[in-house]
């Protein structure tokens, strides 16, 4: 048979390519196993072959430079061995499973068509002359990606390089055996995403370099503009994407771009950890991990106490909706805006010719300077020059006036006392340290009139030293006053959104109080930057945000701003806004249109979902009303279930038999999906005696198998074998607005889904075709 003559020529294939691997492999070792040997050598010697000669200027100076030579070449010998490590590590993942794919491509103008066969890394033969092996980013792997076989083409060093392509092949292969292969008409065949969807849920997410589709390559590989947008419903395959994505910038610039050049802000902490494998297995180093609560409480929590957007978030979906929730809720929504940031720039404008709030400056409990003397300074300087060249004026004065003052204290009767009041240990101490300084020798120190002098000196240089650091700090500028003094701003009395006197007043309440409200971090930390000139991430060069939807218009602003030379990836889905500004149009990802230049942005959207099956989507699109169809890929299981249950015990009874069978038919993540923490907490308590569970919080940093009761906010970008939905009664999906909430829920689910009902059903749930899931 053709077939098995074709599997068997595959097989044999392999063999020979794992016999160079393994090749390869041993002349890595021994190279490694030199180098390793002239590091330890070299370490141990290292101090043989510096000359180190102090006696003369020159002599210093060639000691250093021996010195430097020498770290050099150690360095040079570490990062070799280094690289070695890294070639290694890939030659063994090769050997596990070689390559994925295969084309063959007749070039217009060759005569003989070439087999590329592609896998994780490049891999040449043994004379270094043919590729076994392409790495999958290699700008002529694309094709595999982009056609099915006839005419194709791709762009090689700005160059269209035009063929046919006449075969396209798969491969599944297991520990250098040939599992199966299948060729295909299709950009990526059906089954081999059959079989990898088809898979258990795990609590690392898996890379998709052998089945990446079409559009998703599209965005994988795209570099035309500055700030590349993906919209994609769930499961789509947006955070997977961006993970291949940066494993292909890392190839395609690994001369210029490290992986440290990169930052992905998650959701969550969680997530952190479930996207954290992919890199390395694709042999690249992670990327830096943030969430963006996590940066700005960096640089908050010294100020305030700063609410995190998960208690706002539980508080907005526990609370009862009466007036309270509603000035909260327009305070953040207009806070989240970019009217909010428009009215932030007109009252910087404002600033630049009155109402900047500065400290007194304080020494030994006196005001030395006070902060009417320091407004005056900054308002006597040229109007034109910019509020934070000002700042950086005022500072250098008042740096003048401290080192004046240091001064004038020496003679202080304050100085004479403490003086006096040293202990000998601390004399001692000042001794050695003004004598290593080399303020005096031993002989002048006999010399009682300069001793006191220099010890005086020492001793208000002690006292003034962390006021100047303040000052270099900018602590001078009162940024919690004028960001509280703008709520009492007149000119923000017109055209200011409902409830704005409410927002206003608690606000400043809060702010007086040392707190910060999750919704005025960002506007803060904005006017902070703005009236500070904070320098830009010089080093970060791309930066990938991931589930955007949950950034407000004002947080895009802002972080376009911090990262002013960074390409950025955007990632989200505005179906799964959680976030309360993020409902009624105030998700950043709205406003992209007004929020950066039309040649800047190139959007892309995912049309298909991968994540979960058939039923799942179907049953899942219907709570949008419809609104979005979701194209689902064509892997089937059984329909979702809704149960209504009459009370508490039956739900809790239900639910667990429902786990344990779910756990005896082998599924490995399971998740209780409510809507608060509070709720999951609740629920937790009441299952812990009968099943092995964890409950997920918001500080949980890393993903575990087994049975989870999770809040959605916190299941964001993540997914189970099996879904739960604890209770999705009229009670508690009331609101239009929380459609997405329950969207994001169900959306988590690969395989099966479940839904109970303390009570009637979520009016929610209407929308739903009755033939999409089982009551
Ligand atoms: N081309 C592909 N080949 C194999 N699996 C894929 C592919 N694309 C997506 N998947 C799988 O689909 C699931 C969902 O992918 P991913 O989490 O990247 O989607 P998402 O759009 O970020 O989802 P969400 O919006 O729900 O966070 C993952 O299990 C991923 O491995």
């Amino acid at each position: 048979m053709p077939e098995n003559k074709d599997f068997l020529f595959e097989q044999e294939r392999i063999n020979r390519v794992i016999d160079e691997i393994d090749h390869k492999i041993s002349l890595v070792e021994a190279k490694g196993g030199a180098l390793k040997h002239d590091v330890v050598s070299l370490r141990k010697t290292f101090w043989d072959d510096v000359t180190v000669n102090l006696d003369e200027p020159d002599d210093v100076i060639e000691t250093h430079t021996s010195l430097r030579q020498q770290s050099e070449l150690l360095s040079e010998r570490e990062r070799s061995h280094g690289l070695i490590h890294k070639q290694l590590a890939n030659l063994q993942r090769l050997k596990v499973s070689p390559y994925f794919g295969r084309i063959d491509f007749q070039e217009i103008g060759e005569e003989k068509s070439e087999d590329i066969y592609i896998g994780l890394f490049s891999l040449m033969d043994e004379e270094d002359e043919d590729f076994l092996v392409y790495d999958w980013r290699a700008p002529i792997s694309s094709m595999y990606y982009d056609y099915a076989p006839g005419p194709v083409k791709y762009r090689a060093m700005d160059e269209t390089i035009t063929g046919e392509m006449t075969l396209k092949r798969q491969y599944i292969i297991r520990n250098g055996k040939l599992k199966g292969m299948f060729d295909t008409g299709m950009t990526i065949g059906d089954e081999m995403l059959q079989e990898v969807l088809s898979n258990q849920a795990n609590p690392q997410m898996k890379n998709i370099v052998a089945t990446i589709q079409k559009e998703q390559n599209e965005i994988i590989r795209n570099n035309r503009k500055k700030y590349l947008v993906v919209r994609g419903a769930a499961g789509s395959g947006k955070t997977s994407a961006a993970l291949q994505r940066v494993a292909f910038l890392l190839y395609q610039y690994r001369e210029k771009l490290q992986a440290d050049n990169i930052l992905l802000f998650s959701p969550n902490q969680m997530f952190n950890s479930y996207v954290a494998t992919v890199l390395p297995e694709l042999g690249e180093e992670n990327m830096q991990q943030s969430t963006f609560f996590q940066y700005l409480s960096g640089r908050i929590q010294n100020e305030f106490m700063l609410e995190d957007p998960f208690s706002q978030m539980e508080y907005m979906l526990g609370v009862k909706r009466d007036g309270d929730y509603y000035s909260r809720q327009k305070g953040i929504q207009f806070k989240a805006s970019l009217s909010y940031k428009n009215l932030m720039d007109t009252y910087i404008d404002y600033l630049s010719n009155e109402g900047m709030t500065f400290k007194n400056i304080v020494f030994r409990n006196e005001v030395f300077i006070t902060s009417e003397e320091i407004t005056a300074y900054f308002y006597q300087l040229d109007k034109n020059i910019s509020i934070p060249n000002r700042i950086t004026l005022v500072k250098d004065w008042l740096l003048e006036q401290l080192a004046l003052k240091e001064k004038d204290e020496r003679k202080q009767e304050w100085v004479e006392e403490e003086r006096e009041l040293l202990g000998r240990a601390e004399y001692l101490k000042v001794y050695k340290k003004l004598q290593k300084e080399q303020r005096f020798t031993e002989d002048t120190f006999d010399d009682q009139e300069r001793e006191e002098i220099l010890l005086n000196k020492w001793l208000v240089r002690r006292r003034i030293k962390p006021l100047k650091r303040k000052i270099n700090q900018l602590a001078f500028l009162d940024v919690p006053k004028i960001y509280q003094n703008l709520f009492q701003w007149p000119e923000s009395q017109d055209n200011m959104p409902a409830y704005w006197d409410e927002i206003a007043y608690m606000t400043i309440e809060n702010l007086k109080n040392k707190e910060l409200l999750y919704e005025d971090a960002t506007p803060f930390l904005y006017l902070k930057d703005k009236l500070e000139g904070r320098k830009s991430f010089m080093n970060i060069r791309h930066v990938i945000i991931d589930e955007a939807q949950d950034y407000s218009p004002f947080q895009f602003a802002y972080l376009k701003m911090i990262f002013p030379y960074s390409q950025m990836t955007i990632l989200g889905d505005v179906n799964q806004s959680i976030f309360t500004h993020s409902v009624n149009n105030q998700s950043g990802l709205e406003k992209v249109d007004e929020l950066f230049a039309p040649n800047e942005v190139e959007e892309i959207r995912l049309t298909k979902s991968y994540r979960s099956t058939k039923q799942i989507i179907q049953f899942a699109e219907d709570i949008l009303k419809g609104n979005n169809k979701i194209e689902p890929f064509n892997r089937n299981g059984e329909k979702p279930s809704i149960s209504v249950v009459e009370n508490k015990a039956v739900l809790h009874n239900t639910i667990v038999t429902k786990v344990k069978s779910l756990l005896d038919n082998g599924h490995q993540t399971i998740a209780i999906i409510t809507k608060t923490e509070q709720e999951a907490a609740d629920a937790y308590r009441a299952f812990e005696e009968y099943l092995p569970l964890h409950l997920v919080k918001k500080e949980t940093n890393s993903y575990e198998k087994g049975v989870l009761i999770i809040p959605t906010y916190l299941a964001k970008g993540i997914e189970f074998d099996a879904v739960i939905i604890y209770n999705c009664s009229n009670d508690v999906y009331v609101e239009d607005d929380e459609r997405t909430v329950l969207y994001t829920a169900c959306t988590r689910a690969m395989h099966e889904l479940y839904l109970f009902s303390l009570g009637e059903k979520s009016a929610l749930l209407n929308d739903v075709d009755k033939n999409k899931y089982r009551e």
